[in-house]
């Protein structure tokens, strides 16, 4: 049969083959992100493993590093107001963009109780944040990139260079003098406890 000699099979438009192809590369090319996970509310270590298990689960998603567990200060609050968190860090590889990263970490801090109340900084049973994407750039205030005050926070910074020394934070410089300048005052790493991997 010639090319086009069957009536019902119509040219597919430019655009469509745009889009299949840009799919198509986002499927062979996962991205990097980073995703920060805080708990002060509950059972802090059980809600951070289980944060690591949800993300691992995720179709599209692959966990490359999980960081050590540090107690840290409550950031943002009145001093005392608030029981220490646990906080982690984790280094992913995914297919997912952007928007349904956030998405699943949201899905993620509902699965596992997170309710959101009227104030800010309220305790939490699970916090997940995405640090970084990429290297993308975006003030957009439902998806801000890389998150907007990652940059000055030691619950942050402190796990992430750990797991990945030379990372750098778009747009404000790499994370170990980051890091120099905010220092590790308020964050004591819990070496008795260690998030896994799930199998
Ligand atoms: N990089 C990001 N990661 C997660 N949420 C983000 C990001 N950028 C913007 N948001 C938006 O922030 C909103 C509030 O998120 P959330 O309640 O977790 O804030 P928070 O954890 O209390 O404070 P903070 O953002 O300072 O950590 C979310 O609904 C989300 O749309
Ligand atoms: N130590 C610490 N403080 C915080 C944290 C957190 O994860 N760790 N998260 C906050 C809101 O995201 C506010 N303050």
């Amino acid at each position: 049969m010639t090319p086009n000699s069957d009536p019902t099979v119509q040219p597919v438009p430019a655009s469509v083959v745009h889009t299949v192809d840009a799919a198509d590369a986002t499927l062979h090319n996962p991205r990097r992100a980073v995703v920060a996970l805080g708990s002060n509310l509950g059972n802090r270590m059980e809600r951070l493993q289980s944060a690591v298990d949800a993300l691992a689960d995720t179709p599209g998603l692959r966990v490359k590093a999980i960081s050590p567990v540090y107690e840290t200060e409550p950031w943002g609050v009145e001093p005392g107001s608030q029981r220490a968190y646990y906080n982690a860090v984790v280094l992913v590889k995914t297919t997912l963009p952007p928007s349904s990263l956030l998405e699943r970490g949201q899905a993620i801090e509902e699965a596992l109780d997170r309710v959101r109340g009227a104030q800010r900084y309220e305790p939490r049973p699970i916090d997940v944040d995405i640090v970084t994407y990429q290297d993308v750039v975006s003030d957009d205030p439902v998806l801000t990139l890389p998150h907007p005050r990652a940059h000055e926070r030691a619950f942050v910074l402190v796990p992430w260079h750990d797991v990945d020394p030379e990372a750098e934070v778009p747009g404000r410089g790499a994370v170990a003098e980051l890091l120099a300048e905010v220092g590790r005052e308020g964050v004591t790493p819990r070496t008795d406890m260690e998030l896994t991997m799930p199998d």
